[in-house]
């Protein structure tokens, strides 16, 4: 299957089942879906209709039982486990609604942990952009216990950009933040306009910041 230009994440017949027989839970039920190039998408459908497995295996977190991702030009669903850890490391950002950040490092040591992990240099001014443009810059050698929960969300956001990802993956980034941080937070995903995001949400609030809906209900796509 050739890539599609200015697409950035594309699946195809996506298919996936929990569980066998009886107990079998059919949470996709053959899901086609694009995401262009620098757009920001909130998938959102009822509680159970497979929002959270969809993103999953578009990120490369899981995989499908059937069906293809591709992130740009690559095809996901054809690589190994080692291919898709590299893959997800260096072309894929996620944010999660629990923060996710390590409590005995500070907020510098967060942003750049998977640069660490990865072996790769800091791109300084790479990183004076990204915590200039989160407002975090002088909060950077604070424990998170020491941050709110939309800073310590800004660090997470920062520490997903820093690398550079041609995707950001959010799970419910504002499902642990008051309305107003909420607000924030996807204001500034907004204007990130040369990133895609994918972001899943239950709430029609944050999904309205989006640039695009897409509605999920029972494993299928509805709207
Ligand atoms: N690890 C698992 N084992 C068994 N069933 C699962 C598993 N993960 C998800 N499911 C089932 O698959 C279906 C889709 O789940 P999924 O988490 O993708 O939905 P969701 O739309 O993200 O829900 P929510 O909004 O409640 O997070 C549900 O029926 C769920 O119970």
């Amino acid at each position: 299957m050739p890539s599609v230009e200015g697409v950035s994440v594309r699946a195809e017949n996506l298919t996936k089942t929990y569980g066998t027989g009886d107990a079998a839970v059919p949470a996709l039920r053959g899901v086609d879906v694009e995401f262009a190039q620098g757009t920001f998408t909130a998938i959102t459908g009822p509680s159970g209709s497979g929002k959270s497995t969809l993103m999953h295996c578009l990120a490369g977190l899981d995989r499908p039982d059937s069906g293809q991702v591709f992130l740009g030009r690559e095809e996901m669903t054809g690589l190994d486990d080692r291919e898709l850890t590299r893959v997800r490391r260096d072309r894929i950002g996620f944010v999660f609604q629990s923060f996710n950040l390590v409590p005995t490092l500070t907020a510098r040591q967060n942003i750049l942990l998977p640069l660490e992990l990865a072996g790769r240099r800091v791109d300084q001014p790479r990183f004076d952009e990204v915590v200039d443009e989160l407002g975090i810059a002088d909060r950077l050698g604070h424990r998170p216990s020491e941050l709110s929960g939309g800073q310590q969300q800004r660090v997470a956001i920062a520490r997903a950009l820093v690398t550079r990802p041609a995707v950001l993956f959010a799970d419910e980034p504002t499902g642990a933040l008051d309305s107003r941080n909420a607000r924030a937070l996807l204001a500034f995903l907004r204007e990130c306009r040369e990133l895609t995001i994918v972001m899943v949400t239950h709430d029609p609030v944050a999904a309205s910041f989006a640039d695009r809906v897409v509605v999920l209900g029972d494993g299928r796509l509805v709207a």
